[in-house]
């Protein structure tokens, strides 16, 4: 049955296919831009100075000190890189974290950003943006902020470790995921929620056999493009806000964060989002969403277990505490009631075990 939806497309170009860094030139003067500063962490910096030995004269610099969270001091650092070098463009290549930070200098000075992701977080497809300043990271939403143009290079995550293809592949099935519960979910969204998960389930054990399966790293690229879609179409709900807290508060890694709550986020939501489900297991091509997701997890060896990415027992009470402070929209009420499931949630998450729904 067709519900009632609202649906804003977001204006952005897309360029896909391995090879396609080629037409770095093409689209650099598709946005009119001259000096284009390049963005990317230290460990990536080789990629960056392929990026900017193809613009040649049209590089105003590469800035190699992105970090996890966009912290505020390095926005700053960024921002004013920007400015001395005169930019009018910044190119991003690498994670969500180089997204990020490009995505800082944006909101500061409206400068459009081209992102070349190489991994599957999906930021470049959002106009979300992160900021960590004296250890909070906030969150917000600005059109300034979204890629005006990506490039998806597959050749360019051929050599993404395997351990971080699969939980970034799950943080992407993630976006897509709550995005069929989501409060602005459509038709739309929807088709593209359930093509990404198919893609990105194919992808994970292919890539776990083969890293350098350039099809299975194709795959999974064209799921991250469906799945960062959705994030940036339709709103989240209990899984990202679970792991926001669990990131934010206690500095746990994004990636597998994802990869550990999810399957009980959607256990949690499971009675009351039931035409998500089975669009979810259709995709995963399992009998349950919540155990399907648990078991691709596990299968491809990713950690299942707070306990094993850094969380201490004794801080499960806060995290429950902080995840019910500030409400939120889900499709099932999570306030003060609701702690003790939220609670039991977070123990589950924490010893590893599989999902229970309800
Ligand atoms: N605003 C939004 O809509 C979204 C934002 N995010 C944000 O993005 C961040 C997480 O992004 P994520 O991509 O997981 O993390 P990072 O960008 O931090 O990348 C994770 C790791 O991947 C390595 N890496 C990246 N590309 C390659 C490659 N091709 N080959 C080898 N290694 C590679 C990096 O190594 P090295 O350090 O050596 O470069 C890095 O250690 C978080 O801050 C999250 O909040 C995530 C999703 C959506
Ligand atoms: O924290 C941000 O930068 C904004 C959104 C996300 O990180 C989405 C996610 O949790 O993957």
């Amino acid at each position: 049955m067709i519900r009632d939806f609202s649906y804003t497309s977001l204006p952005q170009r897309v360029v896909f296919g391995a090879g396609s860094l080629q037409h770095l030139g093409r689209e650099i003067d598709a946005l009119r831009a001259r000096r284009a500063l390049v963005l990317c962490t230290p460990g990536q910096r080789d990629k960056a100075e392929r990026v900017a030995a193809m613009l040649g004269a049209q590089a105003a610099g590469i800035f190699d000190g992105a970090v996890m969270h966009v912290p505020i001091e390095t926005a700053r650092d960024a921002r004013q890189a920007a400015h001395n070098l005169g930019a009018d463009c910044a190119i991003a290549i690498g994670g969500g974290s180089t997204v990020g930070l490009g995505k800082a200098i944006a909101l500061d000075s409206g400068l459009p950003i081209l992102a070349i992701p190489t991994t599957y977080a999906g930021s470049e497809m959002t106009p979300f943006y992160g900021l960590t300043e004296a250890g909070l990271k906030t969150t917000g939403k600005d059109a300034r902020v979204l890629p005006r143009t990506v490039i998806y290079d597959p050749e360019l995550s051929r050599g993404l470790p395997v351990a971080l293809s699969v939980t970034s592949g799950i943080n992407a099935i993630a976006h897509a995921a709550e995005g069929l519960y989501a409060q602005d979910a459509n038709p739309v969204m929807d088709l593209m929620a359930e093509q990404g998960i198919a893609a990105m389930a194919r992808a994970i054990p292919a890539i776990r056999r083969d890293s350098g399966d350039m099809q299975a790293r194709t795959d999974a690229l064209y799921g991250t493009w469906l799945c960062g879609t959705v994030l940036g179409c339709v709103g989240i709900a209990l899984h990202h806000k679970l792991c926001h807290t669990l990131g934010g508060s206690f500095n746990l890694p994004h990636s597998e964060v994802h990869t550990v709550v999810l399957p009980h986020a959607i256990a949690f939501n499971a009675g009351v989002a039931p035409q998500a489900m089975e669009v979810i297991a259709r995709a995963l091509g399992t009998p349950s969403a919540a155990l399907g997701l648990y078991a691709l997890a596990k299968d491809n060896g990713a950690a299942v277990a707070l306990r094993d990415i850094g969380m201490r027992e004794q801080d499960l009470d806060r995290a429950a505490d902080l995840a019910v402070s500030n409400p939120y929209w889900n499709p099932r009420p999570i306030g003060p009631a609701e702690r003790g499931l939220i609670r039991d949630l977070l123990q589950r998450a924490w010893g590893g075990v599989p999902p229970v729904e309800g």
